[in-house]
């Protein structure tokens, strides 16, 4: 059986948006899609109309393998023998909850700011929700968490969060950058004529960044990496350096070969040439892997790599990656900002940071 570290999918049910069409079908599509997790939401159904969907979903979610999640009522999870129930910040608090439930079912919290979501880490819970992301309809009244939250959620939780409010194939892109890597909808998907469409290609967007993230783990060095380096003898380093030619670095070397005999002026700096082994002993910008729970650092992403930054000004983090002498040019959320401002330009969280070097040319 999958666990909740497994899940990226997360559907929950919402019959209003699909009326006349069986939630039967609506949910069996979602699961077709990719869905790892479904979430019994009912909030106008009487008691026997409740645990009927409850049993009907259990049955499904078993037979392909997914998790079955009940909103608010740890006696409908129990009754159904769902995975979990899923709380809200005014529904059963946590301890109690837990307490019903024992320690095999799952429990998620809903939250709306970090203190909220650190508070439910330490008080057990399995998972959490982070949002609303966006305004959203079913979830009328509720303000906007913004992606600003789903960053400080991923640079500060260890347990599983699912971003939620507003998560639809048009807005992934931008909260999967913010961080997130699981993804919970209701209205995007249900309410679509083609749920499975619509989950396959949520889950398109979270597996694209999930590569990214693998990727950036064998090309970057991490903080305790380093320190295992250090301790090399330098033979060994070089020896290590000669040989160790990635798929991803001889990419770079064909690039830069064409690059240059096409004699293009400018060429966008690589992870490999700028974020050297150097660049990372200064621990000012370290991969998502060695990033610490302090909360002080800021996400960005970095030549379109996710990075977290220590570094508050473009000056600063040019400095830290070994840049301020070099002669790139940096660009600021795909606006060139001139050397003489770098110092006072401040980097906020999400911001895409790019640094371009030139090569050849006049
Ligand atoms: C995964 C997930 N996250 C958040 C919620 C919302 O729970 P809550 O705040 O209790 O609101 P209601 O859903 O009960 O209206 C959720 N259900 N699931
Ligand atoms: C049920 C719920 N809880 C939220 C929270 O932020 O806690 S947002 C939400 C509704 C999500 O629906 P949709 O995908 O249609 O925007
Ligand atoms: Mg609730």
């Amino acid at each position: 059986m999958r666990t909740i570290e497994d899940c990226k999918l997360y559907v929950i049910t919402g019959e209003q948006y699909h009326p006349g069409r069986p939630l039967a079908e609506v949910m069996e599509a979602a699961i077709a899609g990719g869905a790892d997790i479904v979430q019994l939401r009912d909030k106008n159904g009487t008691p026997a109309e409740r645990f009927a969907k409850a049993k009907f979903l259990r049955a499904l979610t078993r037979r392909h393998g997914a998790l079955f999640i009940v909103n608010d009522d740890t006696e409908l999870a129990l009754a159904a023998d769902a995975d979990g129930v899923h709380l809200g910040q005014d529904d059963l608090p946590l301890e109690e909850a837990r307490r019903r439930v024992g320690r095999g079912m799952l429990i998620g919290i809903s939250t709306h700011e970090i203190a909220q979501a650190l508070e439910a880490e330490r008080a057990g819970a399995d998972y959490v929700g982070v949002g609303p992301v966006y305004p959203t309809a079913t979830k009328p009244g509720r303000k906007a968490v913004t992606t600003s939250y789903v960053s400080e959620a991923a640079a500060m939780l260890r347990i599983p969060f699912f971003a939620i409010g507003g998560i639809a194939p048009e807005t992934a892109g931008d909260v999967l950058a913010a961080g997130a890597r699981r993804l919970c909808a209701v209205s995007a998907v249900v309410g679509h004529p083609d749920p499975a469409a619509v989950c396959v290609s949520l889950k398109r967007s979270i597996e694209k960044w999930e590569a990214l993230d693998a990727g950036r783990m064998n090309g970057w060095t991490t903080a305790e990496s380093m320190e295992t380096e250090e301790t090399k003898k330098s033979e060994k380093i070089k020896e290590t350096e000669e040989t160790k030619v990635t798929e991803e670095t001889k990419v770079t070397e064909e690039t830069k070969v064409t690059e240059e005999t096409e004699e293009s002026e400018v060429t966008k700096v690589t992870e490999e040439s700028l974020v050297t082994e150097e660049c990372m002993k200064t621990a000012a910008v370290v991969s998502p892997v060695a990033a610490t729970a302090d909360g002080m650092r800021i996400p960005l992403l970095l030549n379109g790599k996710r990075a977290w930054s220590e570094a508050s000004t473009l000056g600063a983090l040019a400095t830290a990656l070994g840049l301020a002498e070099r002669r790139v040019m940096a660009e600021l959320n795909g606006e060139a900002v001139p050397r003489e401002d770098w110092n006072t330009v401040q980097i906020r969280a999400d911001d895409r940071v790019e640094f371009v070097q030139f090569v050849g040319g006049g």
